[in-house]
Formats: C-alpha cells, structure tokens, sequence
C-alpha cells in the first residue's frame, strides 16, 4: 500500500489546455490591463486567480466567458471560439443575479427554460442535480426566503445546470459569513471532485485560493503579467487538517512572497 502511494505520488500531472489565451490585449480608456498575454488553463483541474487589487482577475475571467469583448489576441476553449462552448458563471452579488420572482426551483432551470428543454427533462435534470448536492433545501422558497448561502448555492446550481465545460466563479463568497463561506467552500470542492469540470475561481483570499485550487495564478499589477502558476499538491478531498499539512503551509507562504513582491512594485 505505502509502495502504491509512493508510484502514485511519482506520477507527474500531465495537464491538457483547456482554455488557451494567447496574445490578449485590453484597456480600459488610457489604462492598459492586458498588452500581450498568455495563459493555459489545464482541462479538469481547478484554477485560482489571485493577485492586486486591480490587476484585472475580474477582467480576465470575464473576457475568456465572452461577457466583454477583448481588443485583441485570441481566447479558446476546447479549441473553440466561446460563442459555441456552454460555460457557468457565478457572480460575486448573488443577490442581484438571481430573479427575485422565481422560486429558487425555477431559477436553477432557468437555462434550461431558455433552451427549450422539455419539462419533464428539465425536471430530471433538476433532480439529479439537487441529488448531488449535500444540503436541503426547500427549494420552492423565493430567493428572498432564503439565507445569504443558500441563495449562492442556488446561483451555483443554475450555473451547473447547463452541464457547462468550464464554471467561472467570481468571488463567490466574500458576501458571506465565515461559517458559510466555509462550508459553501467543501460543497463547491464536493461538486469538484464529483464532476471534475474545469473551475476558475477569482479569490481575495490567499488562503481560500491555495485551499481549493490545483494551480494558483498569480498575476503582477497592470498591465498584468504571470507572477507565478505554482501547482498545489495537496490531496483531496482538502479539510481543515489541510490548512495545517506543511505542503500546504509553504505553498501559502511562497505565494504571499509573490503576492508582496508585486504589491511593492508601483
Ligand atoms: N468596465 C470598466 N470600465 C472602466 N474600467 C474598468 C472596467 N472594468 C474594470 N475596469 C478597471 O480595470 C482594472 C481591473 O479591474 P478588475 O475588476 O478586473 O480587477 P480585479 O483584479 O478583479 O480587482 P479587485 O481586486 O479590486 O476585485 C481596474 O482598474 C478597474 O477599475
């Protein structure tokens, strides 16, 4: 067995680009955020974007999921132009992202409505969604109705539903309490390890992006380069003893230096 986890171990991660981004320019009036830059996202595995404040992490997540146009340079998913690849987004504010006279039943199939899925498939899907998910619900409850948490999980969920190749994650639980935001942060690892999508997750928290992720770009401030994309060996399923496992510990710790190193850059 201790022979098993040794090869295990040895085995290299071989990562295949999922998104690729070459050449990206973009500015915002005078202010240059992206002026040539390159980036692979690796297929299947989970991506934290950190780094100052401003640096363009929003920016960047929001070009490559097509929600603002680039000025130049070349983004694909899968190959693929964005326009023909179904991608999940998740907003910061998740209370102006669902539609407050929908039940949170009807915002998850939401998509799928707007797709032209039939009822009784959208039900299915539903269902099985909810299934995978370790929480109850009620989820005939309007948004209103709900907590802070559960109103982002159902945001999550109308992302999932699309069975999208690539979820975005904006932030998602800096509108949260600690005690929520840490377990919002097992079921989004839970839902990780089930479905083994592609994750991009824009984080202000050192600790919650080296936490969850499998790589951590770390961007420069504008016009933003890579700091650094250290991979993040940690086993999962990741809990609290990870925090404390010294991998862990030195990775946070090299991070912040990177993070510092650019801060202090003016
Ligand atoms: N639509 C816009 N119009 C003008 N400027 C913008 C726009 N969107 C972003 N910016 C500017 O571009 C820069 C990058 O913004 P972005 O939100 O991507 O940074 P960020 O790294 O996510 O920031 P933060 O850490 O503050 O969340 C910032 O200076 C921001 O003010």
């Amino acid at each position: 067995m201790a022979r098993l986890a040794v090869a295990l171990k040895e085995v290299p991660v071989v990562d295949v680009p999922h998104v690729t981004v070459r050449g990206l320019r973009k500015s915002f009036g005078s202010v240059t955020i992206y002026d040539g830059f390159d980036v692979d996202i690796p297929r299947g595995r989970f991506v934290s974007i950190f780094g100052p404040n401003g640096c363009g992490k929003s920016t960047l997540i929001n070009l490559i999921a097509g929600l603002i146009p680039v000025d130049g340079g070349e983004i694909r998913i899968g190959g693929k132009p964005v326009r023909d690849v179904r991608i999940g987004y998740v907003f910061q504010n998740y209370r102006e992202a669902l539609f407050p006279w929908l039940r949170a039943i009807d915002n998850i199939e939401y998509p799928l409505r707007v797709a032209k899925v039939p009822k009784a498939e959208r039900d299915a899907r539903v269902a099985r969604l909810v299934a995978k998910f370790d929480v109850k619900i009620d989820l005939k409850r309007y948004p209103y109705e709900m907590s802070g948490g559960q109103q982002q999980l159902v945001s999550i969920m109308r992302a999932l539903i699309v069975e999208p190749e690539v979820l975005f994650l904006d932030e998602p639980f800096s509108a949260l309490d600690y005690e929520m935001t840490l377990f919002m942060r097992d079921q989004l690892q839970h839902i990780f390890n089930e479905t083994r999508m592609t994750m991009v997750l824009v984080s202000h928290d050192l600790e919650e992006a080296v936490y969850m992720a499998d790589k951590v770009l770390l961007l420069s401030r504008a016009p933003t380069t890579i700091a650094d994309y250290p991979e993040i060996p940690c086993p999962r399923p990741r809990n609290p003893e990870t925090l404390v496992d010294p991998v862990f510990t030195q990775l946070r710790g090299h991070c912040l230096d990177v993070f510092q190193r650019e801060v202090r850059k003016s």
